[in-house]
């Protein structure tokens, strides 16, 4: 009965598959690739942009995800948080996860290739390998700027958005791509402290387990500052209004609070709390980028 119950639970599901492509934090990557898109133009986005651009960006996002999974099995083994994952816990076999991970690059790649352009799928495979080969093959083992370096690949979806849309690369689409590029750091780190520990159990290199934690906190506040003086640039270049001026100032603001709190270390839970109202942050500033858009375009 015993062994039953165990090859029950060993069974993969569409759960499984579903969870190796990280499917929350590609949710927030396709709003900030719709804002990209959205921003991009004046007139309206064509609706197999909007469809299959997004889908395609999503699957190759998902695919990079799911080889994630294979090549950090035995350090996600390791750790609390990720230690139930599909691969790791031998209900997807890595062979499986890897044919799933071709099989979505491959639809992803082209469905950009036929209903957006060259360029945008060209970069969206650079992001894919970004991910997938470089950061989780070799910085992530390598140094504690890894997610510094890796960043520019999460950061890439407004890019990829903006070019589905326009075939071309432009200052605007680069500005939203540095916004994500500055928030990258105080968003991993602060859960990088709260699970410092465990990073230091599988041996990865984290800064708060190769420089501390108040090293950690004084970059966080440091790229949090970076972060906020960025986001205002939008405004200052005259492509957002004061719409979203006013909501980046209290966001961000926000964002300065959280990384002060955590740097004086004057409330409990501070890193989670902060690695929390990293995502809050993102997903707001990119909402607000949007309404402001709608905005200007009807005065
Ligand atoms: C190299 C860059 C990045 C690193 C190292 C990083 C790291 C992480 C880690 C370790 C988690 C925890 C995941 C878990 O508990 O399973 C996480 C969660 C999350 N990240 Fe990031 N992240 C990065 C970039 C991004 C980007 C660019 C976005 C979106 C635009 C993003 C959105 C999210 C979201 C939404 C979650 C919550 C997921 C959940 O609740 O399941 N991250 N990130
Ligand atoms: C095409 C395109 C836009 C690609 C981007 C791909 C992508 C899903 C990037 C996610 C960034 C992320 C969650 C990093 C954490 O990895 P980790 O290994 O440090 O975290 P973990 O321990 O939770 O696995």
């Amino acid at each position: 009965m015993a062994t039953m119950l165990r090859a029950h639970a060993e069974q993969a599901t569409w759960r499984d598959y579903l969870e190796l492509t990280k499917p929350r934090v590609v949710m927030l990557m396709l709003i900030t690739s719709l804002v990209g898109m959205f921003l991009a133009t004046r007139a309206g986005v064509p609706w197999t942009v909007l469809l299959f651009g997004n889908l395609g960006i999503g699957l190759c996002a998902g695919a990079a995800a799911a080889v994630n999974h294979v090549v950090d099995r035995r350090i996600d083994s390791i750790m609390a948080r990720t230690h139930k994952r599909p691969v790791t816990a031998g209900r997807v076999s890595p062979v499986a996860a890897l044919t799933f991970a071709l099989l979505l690059a491959i639809a992803g790649m082209s469905l950009l290739m036929v209903f957006t352009n060259e360029l945008a799928a060209w970069l969206t495979l650079a992001s894919l390998l970004g991910y997938a080969v470089i950061y989780t093959g070799f910085l992530k083992r390598a140094t504690p700027q890894n997610i510094v370096i890796g960043g520019l690949a999460g950061a890439a979806p407004p890019l990829l958005g903006w070019v589905a849309v326009t075939g071309h690369l432009s200052a605007e689409a680069l500005l939203l791509v540095l916004i994500i590029f500055a928030w990258t750091p105080p968003h991993f780190w602060a859960l990088a402290i709260h699970r410092k520990a465990e990073y230091a159990k599988a041996d990865i290199p984290m800064l708060p387990v190769t420089h501390g934690e108040h090293y950690t906190k004084v970059h966080i506040l440091l790229y949090t500052l970076v972060m906020f003086a960025v986001t205002l640039l939008p405004y200052a270049i005259h492509m957002s209004g004061p719409l979203y001026l006013v909501c980046a100032l209290l966001l961000g603001g926000r964002f300065l609070h959280w990384a002060w709190v955590l740097y004086r270390d004057s409330k409990p839970h501070a890193a989670i709390n902060t690695f929390k109202y990293s995502i809050w942050y993102l997903f707001l500033l990119f909402i607000a980028l949007l309404a402001d858009h709608y905005l200007l375009l009807n005065i």
